[in-house]
């Protein structure tokens, strides 16, 4: 019993003794622990499917439900904890959910997916109580993994309160149903948890530190210390999520692991594993969730201009679903750069899911093409001058893995939104569109760039999706022009010298703050390729008009310029009909 509840956790005694016998027969779970399979190729270190997935299961019981949509009274507070949910089929993600007011997370797995939880595995945030296990065990699933916390039913003492006390007596038999539910159902019910490759908490860290979105707070203002505003966010989610997901007493945890049959866990030295590998989750994930911290309500996703019509999102959702991307790219098998992907759809009905009527369409990140033998093929970037050794033209990006292995067809009549942790290079910004998703989330640090392998110049002219743009909250700090104009680079985007111009940074300013239309750009452009006077400038005149701000850019910028910014202000509002007010001219 205790052997199937924990044959491939490598914190747990029967591991070792059951590992390989377990490995042979089941390729999926073999592959599912090659965590560290890139390490070959001088990669960083990449999440296990096992971790990525139990990562997404805890993640999803933080999903941002509607007010009032939580547990209502004291008593079901105690009794029953919100829980979130992965459902895998294969290789891919096929649900997300979590728990709502009247549904726990299994209960609304089994209504979503139906017959189609044949052969799944799903994992949980917490141990399903027993009511969802016996549903999930009929419908056929192959494995059910959950993490070792405090189950869904709660078993946590101490609190003193007697309605507690009472819930807590159902909860104790509850997981003896759970239990017996277990030892005697086909599919494998454990704790799949695995430690992490060395340096991947740090990896981690640092890539989210490094990451577009807090790239663009830096270049918006060089005085901000944003690795500072990291920290702290990390260390205010820590402490949240360890409230959430750590049974920090440490004879309490053994009380709810004995409850729940996991009575082999608490011998030494697989208790201590077990909860470091815990701790050491945790910690990713609140290293992942700091990646997008908005720097008191300043900057979010917003529309670009006024044309963009339709609903957007609240920011908490569109921040949630990002993370779920970010979290996603930690799969990636490119060496240098992970994105992540998720499309989720707004559904006409079957509001039963903690996400209210948002269901998930596709999931994926950036790797090469399934089942090839990617050690063989090109890893290199645009440094290398061999192109034969670039890798652009193998791997499959992030975007193309959310459609290619897509769960539900995307509706006409839905509003169907992709998050994406990158800018979309011109290869998927097609792609998206022909696909029919209505709205992109994203990043546009990477807009207007060419590499001649890969570029990102469509994306600025896309029509027809709307897109929402991280970018400063143009309602919150209105005037900041300054801070602007002295605005730096960090990470990866140290190189981008060509904005330094004072002008540049004011075109920067206008865009960023989603005044600047591309037709006026283009006016723009035209008026001073004219000043400037320089040879380039017949030359270079039909490319910039045609192409994106920031690729304007680097073009006006090699003009060499000699405009001033007082005359382009003058230019610009005498000239142009702007929706920019005159102080800030
Ligand atoms: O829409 C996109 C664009 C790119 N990618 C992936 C493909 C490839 O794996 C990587 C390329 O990243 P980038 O353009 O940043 O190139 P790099 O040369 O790896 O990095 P950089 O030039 O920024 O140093 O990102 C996607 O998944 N989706």
């Amino acid at each position: 019993m205790a052997t199937s509840e924990s044959r491939f956790n490598d914190a747990d005694p029967g591991s070792r003794h059951a590992g390989d016998s377990a490995g042979k027969g089941r390729s999926d779970v073999r592959e599912a622990s090659t965590q560290t399979d890139a390490k070959v190729q001088g990669h960083g270190p990449r999440l296990s499917k096992v971790n990525l997935f139990t990562l997404l299961s805890l993640w999803m019981e933080l999903f941002p439900r509607k007010e009032k949509e939580t547990f209502p009274t004291q008593t079901e507070r105690w009794q029953v904890r919100s829980t979130g949910l992965v459902v895998v089929q294969g290789r891919s993600v096929t649900g997300l959910h979590c728990s709502s007011r009247d549904l726990h997370a299994g209960q609304i797995a089994v209504l979503k997916h139906g017959p189609r939880l044949r052969g799944c595995d799903l994992y949980f945030s917490r141990k399903p109580c027993s009511t969802c296990l016996k549903m999930i065990i009929n419908a056929g699933v192959h494995q059910i993994s959950y993490w070792p916390g405090d189950p869904e039913m709660s078993l946590l003492t101490g609190s003193g309160d007697s309605s507690h006390d009472c819930s807590s007596q159902e909860a104790v038999l509850d997981a003896r149903a759970a239990e017996r539910l277990k030892s005697n159902s086909r599919p494998h019910i454990c704790v799949l948890l695995q430690a992490l490759p060395s340096g991947m908490q740090q990896f981690v860290e640092e890539t989210s530190k490094d990451c577009d979105f807090l790239g663009r707070i830096a270049q918006d203002d060089r005085c901000l210390d944003v690795g500072g505003l990291f920290r702290e966010e990390q260390k205010r989610n820590l402490g949240d999520f360890n409230t959430a997901f750590f049974v920090q007493d440490q004879s309490e945890h053994r009380g709810i692991l004995t409850k729940m049959g996991l009575e082999n866990f608490c011998i030494e030295p697989y208790f201590s594993n077990l909860r470091q590998n815990m701790r050491d989750l945790i910690t990713v994930l609140a290293s992942v969730a700091s990646s997008l911290l908005d720097h008191g309500q300043r900057y979010g996703f917003y529309g670009n201009g006024p044309a963009d019509p339709g609903r957007p999102l609240s920011q908490v959702i569109a921040k949630h679903c990002i993370i779920q991307a970010q979290l996603l790219a930690y799969r990636t098998e490119d060496p240098k750069v992970g994105v992540g992907a998720v499309i989720w759809a707004e559904g006409k009905s079957g509001n039963c899911d903690g996400t209210g009527h948002m269901y998930l369409v596709g999931s994926g990140y950036n790797a090469y093409p399934v089942g090839s033998e990617y050690a063989e093929l090109p890893q290199m970037d645009d440094k290398q001058q061999d192109r034969h050794s670039r890798k652009y033209r193998y791997i499959i990006h992030a975007e193309q893995n959310a459609l290619t292995f897509r769960c539900a067809e995307l509706r006409e009549d839905e509003n169907t939104t992709i998050f994406v942790t990158k800018c979309p290079c011109d290869e998927c910004v097609p792609l998206i569109k022909g696909a029919g998703v209505k709205q992109i989330y994203t990043s546009d640090m990477d807009s207007g760039k060419d590499k001649h392998d890969i570029s990102y110049l469509q994306f600025d002219n896309l029509q027809g999706v709307q897109k929402f743009v991280w970018q400063r909250n143009s309602q919150v700090c209105p005037g900041q022009l300054n801070s602007c104009l002295s605005n730096g680079c960090m990470g990866k985007h140290n190189r981008e010298s060509e904005e330094d111009h004072p002008l540049l940074r004011y075109l920067g300013y206008l865009r960023s703050v989603g005044i600047m239309l591309r037709n006026r750009l283009q006016c723009i452009v035209k008026w001073i390729l004219q000043k400037s006077q320089s040879r380039q400038t017949s030359g270079t005149k039909g490319c910039t008009l045609s192409v994106c701000t920031r690729h304007m850019f680097i073009l006006s910028h090699k003009t060499n310029m000699n405009v001033s910014l007082s005359a382009f202000k003058h230019f610009y509002s005498t000239r142009l009909r702007t929706r920019l007010s005159h102080q800030l001219i």
